[in-house]
């Protein structure tokens, strides 16, 4: 039996085929269709149960608003986008680094697929690296929790199959620029004149703490020992110009919008995503990606195992002294209190913004 599903945020449309036997293999059969899936939701329906409701009417999988990742895929390109959604600054919470793995896990199970574009939805902010709310007073179950998870992300991305372009639309500090570093290639997006600038890097020590071993040791591979020595010691922000002189991204656009919506961008982004059709960091990067899926991905992924392999296997060997060391440091009293300060600072400033 199989059956249509039109679905209400794409156009596109999924084919289920003998949805009920295929229990253990909806979600993947559901985004190989092409259809952007929620994980949470999709996980929690079974297959007999979307088969049912598929039979009845159209079939709702997902709301792009209260997703905390947005997918898509481009198959005639075979580039996907993964856009994290997280409200306000797509600081990284446990739940928002589990999905940014399950759907990168996704995406490479369809092998169609040969890049993958890291976006944000929010226009000025990539990411704001960790929420720091886990790290104030956490509990003795989360914390480990929620850096397993970060590590997790980390080794997801820098060791994925496929090409990783991040597109860098806003700010981009401490583990929001370890997801940049860890793509293949990143595009920074120039702000909107001296006032307005978004910066990258590695600011840890500006709150008291420090970047663990494996992510300082990414931004040494990327820019090299001592400019990173130098900004790590620092908690350098680079602002765009800097950022790419030292190398820590490899293209900075600052060309405005144009008023024309690229007609692939139109199909590849997702639908919060939609407003950056005309958008030149994502037109850029699609171009990247796209340039990426088009070399023999045997030779691609045998290449970048060349250069990443061992990083791989040291951090899978040091993981969990790294997750002791994190929840130790993490909850020492001088380090809560330096924490505590960041954040009161953060809402004042927010405070002072909003008035
Ligand atoms: C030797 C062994 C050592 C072992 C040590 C091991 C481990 C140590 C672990 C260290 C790892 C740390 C990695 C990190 O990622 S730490 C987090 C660092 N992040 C930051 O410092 C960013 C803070 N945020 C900002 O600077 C700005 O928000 C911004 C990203 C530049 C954006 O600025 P703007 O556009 O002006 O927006 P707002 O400032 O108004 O923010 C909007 C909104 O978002 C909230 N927010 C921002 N960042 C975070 C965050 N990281 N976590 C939680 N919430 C955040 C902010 O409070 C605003 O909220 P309201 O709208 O409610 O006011």
């Amino acid at each position: 039996m199989s059956s249509t599903v039109d679905s209400p945020i794409s156009s596109s449309k999924i084919q289920i085929h003998q949805l009920d036997r295929l229990a253990p293999r909806s979600a993947f059969l559901l985004f190989y269709a092409g259809h952007p899936p929620h994980q949470t939701m999709i996980s929690s329906l079974s297959a007999r149960h979307i088969a049912r409701i598929a039979r009845q009417q159209p079939l709702r999988l997902f709301s792009s608003q209260d997703s905390l990742v947005v997918t898509n895929v481009h198959e005639e390109s075979g580039v996907a986008v993964l856009a994290m959604n997280r409200p306000p600054a797509n600081s990284l919470s446990l739940e928002l680094n589990e999905a940014i793995s399950t759907s990168l896990k996704q995406i490479e199970s369809n092998p169609k697929i040969q890049s993958v574009i890291l976006a944000s939805s929010n226009p000025t902010i990539f990411s704001a690296g960790l929420d720091i709310t886990e790290l104030i007073s956490p509990s003795d179950e989360r914390l480990p929790k929620f850096w397993n998870s970060l590590q997790q992300v980390y080794i997801d991305l820098y060791g994925s199959r496929l090409a990783t372009v991040a597109a860098i639309q806003g700010h981009a500090p401490a583990a929001g620029c370890m997801l940049a570093l860890a793509c293949d290639y990143r595009i920074m997006h120039g702000g909107h004149g001296e006032e307005h600038l978004p910066t990258i890097g590695f600011n840890e020590t500006q709150l008291g703490i420090a970047a663990p071993p494996w992510m300082g040791q990414l931004m040494v591979r990327t820019i090299g020992f001592r400019p990173a020595e130098r900004a790590l010691a620092l908690g350098t922000l680079f602002p765009p110009s800097e950022a790419l002189n030292a190398g820590v991204v490899d293209d900075v656009i600052t060309e405005q919008s144009s008023s024309e919506s690229n007609e692939v961008l139109k199909a590849l982004l997702p639908e919060a995503l939609q407003s950056q059709t005309s958008n030149p960091v994502m037109i850029k990067a699609y171009e990247e990606a796209a340039c990426y899926a088009k070399i023999p991905p045997q030779a691609r992924v045998a290449s970048k195992l060349v250069t990443r392999s061992e990083s791989l296997k040291e951090m899978q060997m040091t993981r969990e002294d790294d997750t002791q060391h994190f929840c130790g440091f993490i909850t020492h009293e001088v380090v809560q209190k330096n924490l505590m300060k960041y954040v009161e600072k953060m809402k004042q400033r927010g405070k002072a913004k909003k008035s």
